[in-house]
């Protein structure tokens, strides 16, 4: 198809070629004319009055599509037509794309970079390993011209869609946690537990049960122990909370060590959450939460949460990473996931 522009008075009967805006301050903004649409005789004042003299109308042409049917194709192509997205009708040459799943959102950033530098086309997300809700809008795309060179679509289609798509949602796998909270006043019942509450709830959020709960004492053996035995009752990980930091009282990284766990980090570049630990048994992960995950309403908790329970495993550089853009900002109201934190990535 290609665009043949005709003075609006001759246009009578012709198929239009694009959306017409009408927008009133304050009032309205959107479309009064849809593209497809056949213009008739009662709507030339109108065309006129909303300061169109001339028009595009379609003229048929091989090896061009219109921007609509471009956008659908490139939004099918991104997302491999999964069922985990729904794709809207497009609308001036947009099409959004939403989650019908709740998961984790899965970006190739690199390839998402590549897309976008063909030119002609735009592909938009939100970040990629933001834990996502069913009917969230998650990326938008739009073709720039009215109409596109199909080879041009063709070739994002096959970038899209190279090995796999470029964009995902992985479902949340692991369901079953086991936890250990550690500390002498707890155990000896000095002070209440405050601490697993606050990571039950973080994990229910995902849908994850904490099958497995023991106090423990600040002693290296005794710590040790119980995450060996909560691990023998299958639980899909464990988390272990306090003693992270450097008192001597601080024992639960010693511990996780002595499990002969694979160590992948201790310490986090997100504050708050410096104290943290990562480190895998029997491909099972153990993550030591500093006493801020307890304090602080969003930590590096958060930000790896969703990623281990999709059952990715966390390298110490995909830790590393967190650094750029792990500031937590400590809002006076807390917007995170909505905010910069974790999104240096
Ligand atoms: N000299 C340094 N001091 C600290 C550092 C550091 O690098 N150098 N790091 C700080 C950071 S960051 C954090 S976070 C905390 C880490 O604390 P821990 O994980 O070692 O926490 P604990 O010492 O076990 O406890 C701290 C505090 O919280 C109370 N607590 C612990 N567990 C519970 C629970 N289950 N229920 C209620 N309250 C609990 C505990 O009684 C302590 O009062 O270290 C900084 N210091
Ligand atoms: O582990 Mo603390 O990590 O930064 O508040």
């Amino acid at each position: 198809m290609s665009l043949k522009k005709v003075i609006v008075e001759n246009s009578v009967g012709m198929v239009l070629a694009h959306d017409i805006t009408q927008i009133i301050p304050g009032v309205k903004k959107g479309p009064l004319f849809r593209k497809g649409y056949i213009v008739t005789e009662k709507d030339i004042p109108q065309l006129l009055t909303l300061g169109k003299e001339h028009l595009y109308v379609w003229e048929q042409q091989s090896g061009w599509i219109h921007e609509d049917e471009a956008a659908n194709r490139l939004a099918n192509a991104a997302t491999g037509e999964s069922s985990n997205f729904e794709i809207s009708s497009p609308k001036e040459g947009r099409v959004n794309i939403a989650s019908t799943v709740n998961g984790l959102l899965k970006i190739d950033t690199e390839r998402l970079t590549s897309l976008n530098s063909l030119g002609g086309l735009v592909m938009v997300t939100v970040h990629t390993n933001r834990p996502v809700q069913k009917g969230e809008i998650v990326a938008g795309t739009r073709v720039i011209p009215l109409i596109i060179e199909e080879e041009k679509i063709i070739a994002a289609e096959k970038l899209c869609s190279a090995n796999e798509p470029l964009i995902k949602i992985l479902p949340y796998r692991l369901r079953h946690a086991g936890m250990i909270i550690t500390g002498s006043e707890v155990k000896k019942g000095r002070i209440k537990d405050g601490f697993g509450p606050v990571v039950k709830e973080k994990l229910a959020v995902f849908g994850v049960d904490v099958v497995v709960s023991t106090y423990v004492e600040d002693d290296c053996g005794k710590i040790s122990k119980a995450i060996q035995s909560t691990l023998a009752q299958s639980v899909d990980m464990v988390v272990v909370t306090g003693g992270m930091s450097v008192d001597p009282d601080d024992v639960t990284p010693s511990a996780i060590k002595a499990t002969g766990a694979d160590i992948v980090s201790y310490g986090a570049p997100v504050l708050p959450g410096s104290m943290f630990m990562l480190a895998y048994l029997d491909n099972r992960p153990i993550m030591g939460l500093p006493g801020c995950v307890m304090y602080n309403g969003v930590t590096v908790f958060d930000l790896i949460l969703p990623r281990i329970l999709a059952g990715e495993r966390i390298s110490a550089r995909e830790l590393a990473v967190l650094g750029h853009g792990g500031l937590c900002l400590n809002c006076p109201v807390c917007h995170y996931p909505n905010c910069a934190l974790g999104k240096g990535i």
